[in-house]
């Protein structure tokens, strides 16, 4: 069975039992509401370690208050369950007042690969992230740490925080764990109705059809344009973003300068009231 703790100091001690006795140990920070590429993230760290700790807080500080904090969706019972049946040792469940007791007033300050694209649409997301990531990190002392693809540039963030914090942890990024038709698994697509989850596939689509134009020579602004305007037309109400960058620093790339250069298509977008993100290999 999958352990529960609430405390950080319960999360500690299992966690230093474990490697007392030789055992390596996976952190895998979630927000709940677990789908197939959460698990995704518990099976691959269970090829690289013995133990297995998952966390779920939703983190007030990197929502917004006019974004969805309260709609996010929570269930800890299928949770629980879900990790049980995936084999993950350990559950971590903290309280808003276990991870920000009264007075909690530091927050890390992040520039460069954090202030474009996601940074730019949501201010106040990365800093949250970072914060509570760093946090997770050092309360859990785990032996690598897993993030999903799905979060690029939060995954570029991370690794850019552990790097620069000096952090004894090794970042591990997972495949984006994807549905039949392509779209990629997400918490929020349980607000998509089913006109807009049918719609939501435009998304993986427009990706898929932008990176094969510029591979066959088409300009990246073109093929930026163009993919912009096939979301519109599939339903899309506004497009964040849906760039070409340099995979590692997110930074924008030349008009034709996908070859030979390490390229990334990353996408952000409205269907109704949800907002999907994406990215693939360039
Ligand atoms: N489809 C996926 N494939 C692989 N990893 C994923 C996928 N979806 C989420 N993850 C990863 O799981 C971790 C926890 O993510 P989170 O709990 O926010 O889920 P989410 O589905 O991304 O939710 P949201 O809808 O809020 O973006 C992150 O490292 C995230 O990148
Ligand atoms: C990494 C994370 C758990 C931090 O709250 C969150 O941003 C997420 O679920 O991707
Ligand atoms: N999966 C990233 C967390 C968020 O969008 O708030």
């Amino acid at each position: 069975m999958t352990r529960i703790v609430r405390t950080v100091a319960e999360l500690r001690e299992q966690v230093r039992a474990w490697k007392a006795a030789g055992e390596q140990v996976g952190l895998i920070p979630t927000m709940g509401a677990l789908h197939e590429g959460h698990l995704s993230l518990v099976r691959l760290a269970q090829t690289r370690v013995k133990r297995t700790v998952a966390s779920v807080f939703v983190n007030p500080k990197q929502f917004a208050p006019h974004e969805d904090f309260d709609a996010y969706p929570r269930g800890e019972a299928r949770d629980a369950e879900l990790l049980d049946s995936a084999g993950c040792d350990l559950l971590f469940a903290p309280n808003a007042a276990e991870m920000y007791p009264q007075g909690f007033s530091t927050t890390i300050n992040l520039t460069g690969v954090s202030e474009p694209l996601e940074g730019a649409a949501r201010p106040q997301f990365f800093g949250g992230v970072a914060t509570v990531v760093t946090k997770l990190l050092i309360q859990a002392e785990p032996d690598i740490a897993l993030f999903g693809e799905k979060d690029y540039q939060q995954l570029q963030v991370i690794r850019r925080v552990t790097r620069d914090l000096d952090l004894p942890v090794e970042i591990v990024g997972a495949p984006t764990a994807r549905a039949e038709d392509g779209l990629a698994l997400s918490s929020r697509n349980a607000y998509l109705s089913p006109q807009e989850r049918a719609a939501a596939v435009a998304l993986p689509n427009a990706m898929k059809a932008a990176i094969a134009a510029v591979q066959a020579g088409e300009r990246v602004e073109m093929a930026e344009a163009a993919g912009k305007a096939a979301l519109e037309a599939a339903g899309f109400r506004q497009v964040d973003y849906f760039d070409f960058r340099d995979a590692d620093d997110l930074s924008r790339l030349g008009p034709d300068a996908l070859h030979g250069s390490k390229a990334r298509l990353l996408a952000a977008a409205w269907l109704g009231k949800t907002r999907l993100i994406d990215n693939m290999a360039a």
